[in-house]
């Protein structure tokens, strides 16, 4: 995932992100300068008043004037400080936000495989908590930054100003010091990879405890995933507590050395003025510098850890980002006039392995095209790729002629309604579950589509009608009730192609009547494709086809490929004498 694709840099995309609110950022910058301005001038004063009182000035009023104007610096510069902190918080909520915005949109750009491939649990890990750890450094990293690096700097330079030599003897300690900081960076990418690993793992068993909670128990499985999810939560601390174990010699190491600064300033001091090369006024400044330069340093400090973890966040983010998308232009280069689909050579992995090896339709406009085989031939990826969901690896998909990788997304997506086996329902209203399939559609439209389907009555039936809330997923729905709903929202659509993937699942007699009258309504005039498994289903289809082995081995209609006396034969056979058994009926899409 922190593959990059383009070379913009990570300023690039935070001024991105920060959209129009890069002046709130630049605002917080220049305050926090201001901040350390102010908190800087106080030292100037002291030496003023040390110089004075050391020359044997006796004048109240002066050093009364000095107190008050060095307690003014210290509230102006917290004033600086308070200014430049919201400013930055603000900002990053707005960079936090696109940030998030930026990587949902992506995902519904980028192949479908590639985010089941990664997982949910790790698109939330990173979406969710790890976008959400980056806020209080993001907000504090200017103004501490800014102030830790600025103030210290500038003392120095008036350090070297009043002695060369104490100023360059008050470096040892913190040249130490950070070379044991540069100690704690030692293996630092391996060890945050090494944590990041182990929390997606964590994230991972979590989401598979969570998602096959039905099947863990149906199975008396329980024990045995909560090992996986234990194990992956003792790994994954392990793995924190090694690294915390190592960081903090070294972190022991920087924060007791670095302050001390006074160990060289002192000793050294005391012995120049001994020797009449520096005055007792200077003297007494360079101790005060000498403590006042720390302070900021050792805050400094503590940010590099969060930034650097910060820099990998970034990584990620932009790793998703920068991942190949689905190829389509912004606008279509033409428009299709009609509603055929065809398939021309179509070649197609799921990773390395090859599943469709040169597949050839024809689905001309308003038929009715049944995709039949084998399981595991590769029937759904056929209507996966037609979905748009992957792109072909080779040969290409053509919608009245056009090659689907010329339409923009949005104009292909107007044409194309996919029922899939999933019917995955949004944990919302009835209503607004089958309103995704027309956004624009008014509540009228909306219950037409579900009268239509043949959802109103089991919909009216329910606790609040269409304002009831389906769970995650559909879950408070069976699933025959989550399959209709999916039609009415495809019927809604009432796009010219149809994809069917006609799931087996729900073949209890009354509920797969009202699936086909539904299914058989939704299609009128349309160019149909379904996957079938139930073959009684598709006997009047225009075009059969037979993918075995990722090929179309057959095609035709019902009756001449029975008298092929081929594959579809041999399955047409099986199929009576299991519906016969089983005493099967149902109606059919034609
Ligand atoms: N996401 C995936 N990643 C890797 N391999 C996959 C994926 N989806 C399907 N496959 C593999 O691709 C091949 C074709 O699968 P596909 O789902 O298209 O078959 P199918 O004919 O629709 O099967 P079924 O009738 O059982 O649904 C199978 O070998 C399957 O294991």
């Amino acid at each position: 995932m922190k593959e990059r694709k383009n070379n913009k840099s990570v300023i690039s995309y935070l001024l991105e992100w920060l959209g129009t609110d890069r002046l709130r950022f630049i605002y917080s910058v220049l305050f926090a300068i201001l901040n350390v301005a102010f908190k800087v001038i106080p030292y100037f004063i002291i030496g003023d008043v040390i110089r004075r009182l050391l020359a044997g000035e006796r004048e109240k009023n002066i050093f009364l004037v000095q107190i008050l104007l060095i307690a003014l610096s210290f509230v102006i510069a917290e004033l600086f400080r308070y200014l430049s902190t919201s400013l930055s918080h603000k900002a990053t909520f707005v960079i936090l936000a696109n940030i998030r915005k930026a990587a949902c949109d992506k995902l519904a750009r980028v192949p479908l495989g590639y985010v089941k491939d990664v997982g949910s649990g790790t698109f939330k890990n990173i979406i969710v908590e790890r976008i959400d750890s980056m806020e209080t450094t993001m907000a504090h990293v200017v103004p501490e930054f800014t102030s830790g690096l600025l103030a210290p700097l500038i003392m120095v330079v008036y350090f070297f100003c009043i002695d060369w030599r104490l100023a360059l003897l008050e470096f040892v300690p913190m040249i130490a010091g950070l070379l044991a900081m540069a100690g704690m960076m030692i293996g630092y990418e391996e060890s945050f990879q090494n944590s990041i690993i182990k929390t997606k793992a964590l994230n991972d068993a979590a989401v598979e405890y969570i998602n096959g909670i039905e099947v863990i128990k149906a199975f008396g499985k329980a024990e045995k995933s909560y090992d996986k999810f234990v194990k992956a939560a003792r790994e994954g601390a392990d793995c924190f507590i090694e690294w915390m174990r190592r960081c903090n010699i070294w972190q022991g190491i920087t924060l007791t050395v670095t302050p001390y600064t006074l160990l060289t300033v002192l000793p050294f001091g005391a012995w120049f003025v001994m020797n009449g090369s520096l005055s007792h006024a200077d003297f007494v400044m360079c101790i005060l510098l000498a403590l006042g330069v720390t302070a900021p340093l050792t805050t400094m400090m503590g940010y590099v850890d969060d930034i650097s973890k910060m820099g990998t966040i970034f990584g990620e983010v932009i790793g998703i980002l920068e991942h190949e998308e689905l190829k389509r232009p912004v606008r279509s280069v033409k428009k299709p006039e009609e509603y055929s689909v065809e398939l021309r050579d179509v070649t197609f992995g799921y990773h390395e392995k090859e599943v469709l090896h040169g597949v050839d339709m024809k689905m001309p406009q308003g038929t009715v095209n049944a995709i039949v085989g084998p399981s595991g031939s590769g029937k759904s990826t056929i209507a996966k790729l037609i979905a748009s969901m992957w792109d072909v690896s080779g040969g290409s998909i053509l919608i009245g002629g056009i090659d689907i990788r010329e339409l923009a997304l949005a104009d292909y997506n107007r044409n194309i309604a996919y029922v899939s086996q999933d019917n995955y329902l949004f944990d919302d209203t009835v209503m607004e579950n089958i309103r995704m399939g027309r956004q624009s559609a008014s509540d009228d439209e909306v219950i037409q589509a579900a009268k239509d389907s043949g959802c109103y009555e089991f919909i009216m039936r329910l606790e609040h009608g269409f304002s009831t809330v389906v769970g995650g997923a559909g879950g408070h729905l069976s699933g025959g009730e989550r399959q209709r709903i999916s039609i009415a929202r495809a019927m809604l659509k009432n796009a010219p192609i149809v994809i069917l993937d006609e799931a087996t699942a729900y073949t209890d007699p009354e509920n797969e009547a009202v699936i086909q009258a539904s299914v058989a309504k939704l299609v009128q005039g349309k160019t149909l494709i379904v996957i079938a498994h139930r073959l009684s289903t598709i006997t009047d289809a225009d075009n059969i086809f037979v993918i075995k082995d990722g090929v179309v081995a057959e095609q035709g209609g019902h009756s001449e490929l029975l008298a092929n006396n081929g594959i579809y034969r041999q399955m047409w056979e099986n199929h009576i004498s299991v519906r016969d058994s089983a005493q099967e009926g149902g109606a059919a899409y034609a």
